[in-house]
């Protein structure tokens, strides 16, 4: 039994933000278009039609098709590259599981059971989790009975071989181009607030720096404000955003997104979701409904399901993608918000429990602040870099 629990009980899981219950009026522009009708994407899609012209499509659908304009394009880019890009260090340094760690390593310079203690304690509550935190503690307290560290330095090193082995196998970055798809698709989902739409929006900033083409989708119809922060990354980056009236049909603006991407020889499509609790069968359904009316242009889209997981979600992030993995299928996640007061350690409990590929992690708010995830530059943020003298 770990020691922690007779200690104190692991905080409570978070609970998922509610849902909003309204969208801003001014957002909507244009007037929600009808529900789509399945049948009628059947006879489009059947009849193998691209669209002729994809700007005259979308004002046809009612939508918005904004274009960004490069030079406010080149001016964004400036501001996210200008400052030196800071390291993951820099990142993970406000974690509770980095801080956690420093501040045991740098009280404790002898490798005794109050140290081990405190070590279990602290990944605990950073959300590594129990059977993570079991298997490593189990290990790292019999080879200190072994005598088998000279010194902290030593079982830190070790502590740090383990990390990131246990991350290498989900440490597998996605690849745009893989297949020759065009577009290659891209669906985003998650609860509210994780942070589906800024990660899209530094996907579009990624992706264009890599030189390629990118259609955004504003899937989310629920939430207004939601299209216009799409548009505003659009505009940003100069990539073009497929968007209806805020209560249109999220599989409809898809669907004329992916149908769009196609006509132009689009590279990348990335579509937007509106965030659901995974407790909402309904919204679920609707992902379900997203995926087929995609299959009807492209059997194989979306290449990618993305779950976006809020790094401050705990425990709770294990429920979330469980459900999301039954509703639509997960291909990969991006775990957001690892920097400021985020604990860390639900990446742990992640990778133990789904060996999901983890393609992309948010530290920060800004475009650059999304990274490939790497599961050595992850754990070295969360150590201490130097045991500054007790090693
Ligand atoms: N610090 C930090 N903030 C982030 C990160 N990613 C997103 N955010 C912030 O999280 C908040 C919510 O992000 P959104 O992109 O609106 O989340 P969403 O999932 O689209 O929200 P819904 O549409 O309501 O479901 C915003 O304030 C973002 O700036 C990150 O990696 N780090």
């Amino acid at each position: 039994m770990l020691k922690f629990w007779k200690k104190k009980p692991p905080a409570a899981d978070q609970a998922t933000p509610p849902v909003p219950a309204s969208v801003a009026a001014d957002a909507a522009a244009t007037a929600p278009a009808p529900p789509l009708d399945e049948a009628a994407i059947d006879a489009i899609a059947g009849g193998g039609t691209d669209i002729a012209g994809a700007d005259a499509y979308a004002d046809d659908a009612g939508g918005a098709l904004s274009d960004g304009d490069p030079a406010d394009a080149a001016a964004a880019a400036d501001e996210d590259e200008a400052p030196a890009r800071r390291s993951w260090r820099d990142r993970l340094a406000g974690s509770g599981f980095a801080r956690g760690l420093a501040s045991i390593f740098k009280r404790h310079p002898l490798l005794d059971d109050a140290f081990l203690d405190e070590l279990e304690t602290c990944l605990l509550t950073a959300d590594v989790g129990v059977a993570t935190t079991t298997d490593l503690m189990d290990d790292l307290r019999r080879r200190v009975g072994k005598r088998e560290f000279a010194d902290a330095g030593a079982l830190l090193d070790a502590l740090r071989a383990d990390l990131v082995a246990r991350l290498k196998p989900v440490e597998q970055p996605l690849d745009v181009g893989a297949g020759g798809r065009k577009p290659f698709v891209i669906l985003t989902v998650g609860v509210n607030g994780v942070g589906k739409t800024t990660t899209i929006g530094k996907l579009a900033h990624r992706y264009k720096n890599e030189y390629r083409s990118v259609l955004l989708a504003a899937g989310d119809t629920f939430r207004a404000a939601a299209v216009e922060q799409l548009q505003t990354w659009g505009t940003r980056n100069a990539v073009s955003v497929i968007a209806q009236g805020s209560g249109a049909d999220s599989a409809s603006v898809i669907f004329d997104a992916l149908q769009t991407a196609r006509s132009r020889g689009t590279e990348v499509l990335i579509a937007d979701t509106a965030g659901r609790l995974h407790t909402q069968a309904g919204l679920m359904d609707e992902l379900a409904k997203i995926r087929r009316v995609l299959g009807k242009i492209d059997p194989e889209a979306p290449h990618e399901v993305l779950l976006v997981i809020d790094g401050t979600t705990g425990q709770n992030a294990i429920n979330q993608v469980r459900t999301f993995r039954e509703a639509i299928g997960v291909t990969g996640l991006v775990v957001t918000k690892l920097d400021g007061t985020a604990k860390g350690g639900v990446v742990f409990a992640l990778a133990r429990e789904f060996g999901l590929p983890i393609r992309y992690v948010g530290l920060g708010e800004r475009a650059a602040d999304l990274r490939v995830f790497e599961a050595n530059a992850f754990v070295d943020g969360l150590l201490p870099a130097s045991l500054g003298g007790h090693g």
